[in-house]
């Protein structure tokens, strides 16, 4: 029930993290060439033997504008709006998108609406060399922005190394994929097919849209999350189970302690005498040879039922029990046999030395204040047992003795003829 409580509460957590982090937490940068660090410059062909002229026209509330005089005297001529960030340059990393409000009117070649080239330009020394004008990695994206809806969103996933750079730069595997953690330039530039006349670029705003944690790490996150979560649950699934099973042992070791006492006089009957012998072996082994065995037995107890009731009967026998387990060392065992008869046993004790605490026990009988201000008085047989084998002969033989006693007129102690 938990597991599935956990694992729903996983599964929203997963969707509603991966929409907000995807829609909701996002954060922005804006490209203006006047936040800090970023600079708006133009370029044209006229560095590289052209002689196209590209002119930044002031902010007239529409956003920076190049107007640009093409001039196909350059095999590719072009003009350039450069937005360029001090170094170490943007880790865009932090960015999965940019957005674009951006128009381009000139002459182009077939008639078709004017392109434009949106470039992210990266730095890193393995190629860009050290000098004053590194020679940057341009990724390239080309559009034809026309009459499109503003803003243009493109996902910088999209923007892929440019091959004429690609083939003038034999770059090892490892740096011909796209960087752009270290991008120095953003620009637009007017595009590969733009006839020779006037063109107008206009980049009205271009911002960097960003998850507040990035994709990658917010996934590892999850999935940490995940794992996380399922470990903790085992850990409390494993700590709860051993609670229960912990739980469970001590009710049952409770309920046999129940099954395995007389509910009267609460001292062990049989089964329990049986099962304190046992562990008392497992414990002292052999040690616990010689063991004397006892067995009382209170006198004329009919008499005492019929005289004076069923009840005081009872109270009888719970006297007889407390004072026999009051005048016994702890580790003697105390049982009720059956009826008004009960069993004591005695570990390292021999027949002899029992015999002299029946003795001491009928005696301790006699300060006894009885119910109903009786006498009782009860019969006594003890015998002996060596060895494990030996310890229901002994039972036999101390009731018998119990037996003799109470033929030889009752209220005393009788030994086994063996003990
Ligand atoms: N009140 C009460 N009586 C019990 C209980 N268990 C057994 N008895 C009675 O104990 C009596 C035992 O009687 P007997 O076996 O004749 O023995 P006795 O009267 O003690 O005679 P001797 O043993 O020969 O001295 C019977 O009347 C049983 O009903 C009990 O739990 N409570």
């Amino acid at each position: 029930m938990v597991l599935r409580w956990l694992l729903a509460v996983l599964v929203v957590l997963t969707f509603v993290g991966l929409y907000a982090n995807e829609h909701w937490t996002m954060h922005t940068l804006v490209l203006d060439g006047h936040g800090a660090g970023q600079r708006l410059l133009v370029y044209s062909d006229d560095e590289s033997g052209g002689n196209s002229e590209a002119t930044l026209l002031p902010d007239d509330g529409h956003g920076p504008a190049v107007r640009c005089r093409l001039r196909s005297t350059y095999q590719w001529p072009f003009c350039e709006m450069v937005i360029q960030f001090d170094a170490p340059g943007l880790d865009l990393n932090r960015f999965s998108r940019i957005r674009l409000w951006l128009r381009a009117e000139g002459p182009t070649h077939n008639g078709a609406p004017d392109q434009v080239r949106v470039f992210l330009r990266n730095y890193n020394p393995a190629y860009a060399g050290s000098g004053p004008h590194p020679d940057l990695k341009p990724h390239e994206v080309v559009l034809t922005p026309g009459n499109r809806q503003m803003p243009i969103e493109l996902r910088l996933s999209q923007f892929v190394v440019a091959t004429w750079w690609a083939q003038d730069h034999q770059l090892p595997d490892e740096l011909q994929g796209a960087e752009l953690d270290r991008v120095r330039i953003f620009s637009v530039s007017t595009g590969g097919e733009s006839a020779s006349g006037e063109h107008l670029l206009r980049l009205a705003r271009a911002e960097l849209i960003g998850n507040w944690i990035a994709p990658e790490s917010f996934r590892l996150g999850l999935v940490g999350l995940w794992m996380g979560s399922l470990l903790a649950y085992l850990g409390w699934e494993s700590w709860h189970t051993r609670r229960r099973l912990q739980a469970s042992l001590t009710r049952s070791q409770a309920l046999e302690k129940l099954v395995q006492r007389d509910p009267l006089t609460r001292v062990a009957n049989r089964d329990g005498l049986y099962h304190a012998l046992e562990l008392l072996h497992q414990v002292q082994g052999e040690e616990v040879f010689p063991l004397a065995v006892v067995f009382v037995d209170a006198d004329h107890f009919k008499r005492i039922n019929d005289e004076h009731g069923h009840d005081v009967g009872d109270q009888v026998l719970v006297h007889l029990a407390r004072t026999l387990r009051a005048n016994l060392p702890r580790d003697d065992l105390l049982a009720r046999w059956g009826g008004e008869e009960f069993v004591i046993v005695m570990p390292q004790t021999s027949a002899a030395e029992a015999a002299g605490v029946a003795e001491r026990l009928r005696q301790a009988l006699t300060q006894v204040e009885w119910p109903a201000g009786l006498a009782v008085t009860a019969s006594w047989g003890v015998a002996q047992a060596n060895d494990e084998a030996g310890i229901d002969l002994a039972m036999r033989e101390a009731d018998q003795a119990m037996y003799r006693a109470k033929h030889a007129g009752r209220d005393r102690v009788e030994r086994a003829a063996r003990a």
